[in-house]
């Protein structure tokens, strides 16, 4: 058990314990074999901009095996895993998120993943074993992702169905995994009732992310109506979420969801692992024209993906990043 002096957590930020509210019908969960598929995801992106999947095709022996190796990472000496660090923005981190002050109760390996697989892309993972277990990981979620996208498109009703799964494909598409790690929390008396944050809140800014997650709790999604739903942890699923760009594609009908972590209770750690596909640096980020209906409005001013990821690391976790791409209203 990690006993703090109150003192210790004054970086860190520290919330009053809230009833969590529950989604009326839950977490919707879409199998990817049913043929309703594409119109249960384009309902989940447009509702809440979340949503588990089953029957996803990646085999369970690519997920412990990467799981496994992650949990030996983390158990390396401080000094050995900061020999990975500081991110930049790839590589080993603690505490600090991105490059503006942001911090949490959490320790993470951030990873660029190109489409040429290119060892030295990872060069922060230590062992043979670790960087394989990552390239088949990453390649059969990118496989799902892709199907996922086009089920997107064809229940969009746009073409071609490539239209989305065709920014993450090319070679030059920014995409990027992290594994995080979210030792147990300090004694609680210390926070008296209160919860320590993993992960502050914040929206991912590419198209989509595909999470998933050992048996601890503690991811939770922003609802409509201001409140926070846990997320329940399910090993075996896999949670995607709606991204920035993506929200700016379908001029806004779908949800780029707002996501915290709370750090998980004494004597258990979370343990997650995040691929953010991207599209292409130089790619126009703008609404795909066939979503935006005659007399509607286009409501984000074009820009490429590269200006959208600069202004991004420039932000703090929790700023409202489109704010800036928005076309103003005139009044
Ligand atoms: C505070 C930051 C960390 C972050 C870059 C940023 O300046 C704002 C966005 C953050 C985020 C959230 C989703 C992903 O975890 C991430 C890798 C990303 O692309 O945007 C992180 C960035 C990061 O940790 O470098
Ligand atoms: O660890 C999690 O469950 C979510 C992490 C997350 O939101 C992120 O890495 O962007
Ligand atoms: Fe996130």
């Amino acid at each position: 058990m990690v006993v703090l002096e109150q003192r210790a957590l004054e970086h860190f930020k520290i919330i009053k314990a809230c009833k969590p509210t529950n989604l009326p019908c839950g977490i919707p969960v879409i199998d990817l074999t049913d043929p309703e598929a594409k119109n249960l995801i384009v309902h989940a992106c447009q509702e809440i901009g979340f949503f588990k999947l089953v029957n996803h095709g990646v085999p369970m022996e690519f997920i412990t095996r990467l799981e496994a190796e992650a949990v030996k990472f983390f158990s390396l000496t401080q000094a050995v895993k900061d020999t990975a660090g500081p991110p930049d923005p790839f590589g080993y981190g603690n505490k600090r998120i991105g490059p503006n002050g942001d911090v949490g109760w959490i320790e993470y390996l951030l990873l660029n993943t190109n489409n040429n697989p290119d060892i030295s892309s990872h060069n922060s993972l230590a062992s043979q074993n670790f960087r394989s277990a990552v390239d088949d990981y990453i390649v059969a979620v990118k496989k799902m992702a892709y199907e996922v996208l086009e089920l997107m498109a064809d229940g969009l009703g746009i073409e071609p169905r490539n239209v989305l799964s065709r920014l993450l494909k090319d070679d030059k598409s920014d995409s990027c995994f992290r594994l995080n790690h979210y030792p147990p929390s300090p004694d609680w008396q210390a926070l008296s009732g209160k919860n320590l944050i993993g992960f502050g809140e914040h929206t991912d800014p590419q198209i989509i992310s595909v999470l998933r997650s050992n048996n601890t709790s503690g991811l939770q999604i922003f609802l409509k109506d201001g409140t926070w739903a846990p997320v329940p942890p399910d090993q075996s699923s896999f949670y995607l979420n709606v991204g920035d760009a993506l929200q700016v594609m379908t001029n806004g009908r779908f949800k780029s969801v707002k996501h915290r972590v709370l750090a998980p209770e004494t004597n258990t750690s979370r343990l997650s692992m995040v691929y953010f596909g991207g599209p292409p640096m130089n790619e126009k980020i703008a609404p795909l024209p066939t979503l935006v209906e005659k007399e509607e409005e286009n409501l984000y001013k074009v820009f490429t993906w590269g200006e959208y990821k600069k202004s991004a690391y420039k932000s703090r976790l929790s700023d409202y990043r489109l704010g800036r791409f928005e076309k103003t209203v005139p009044l």
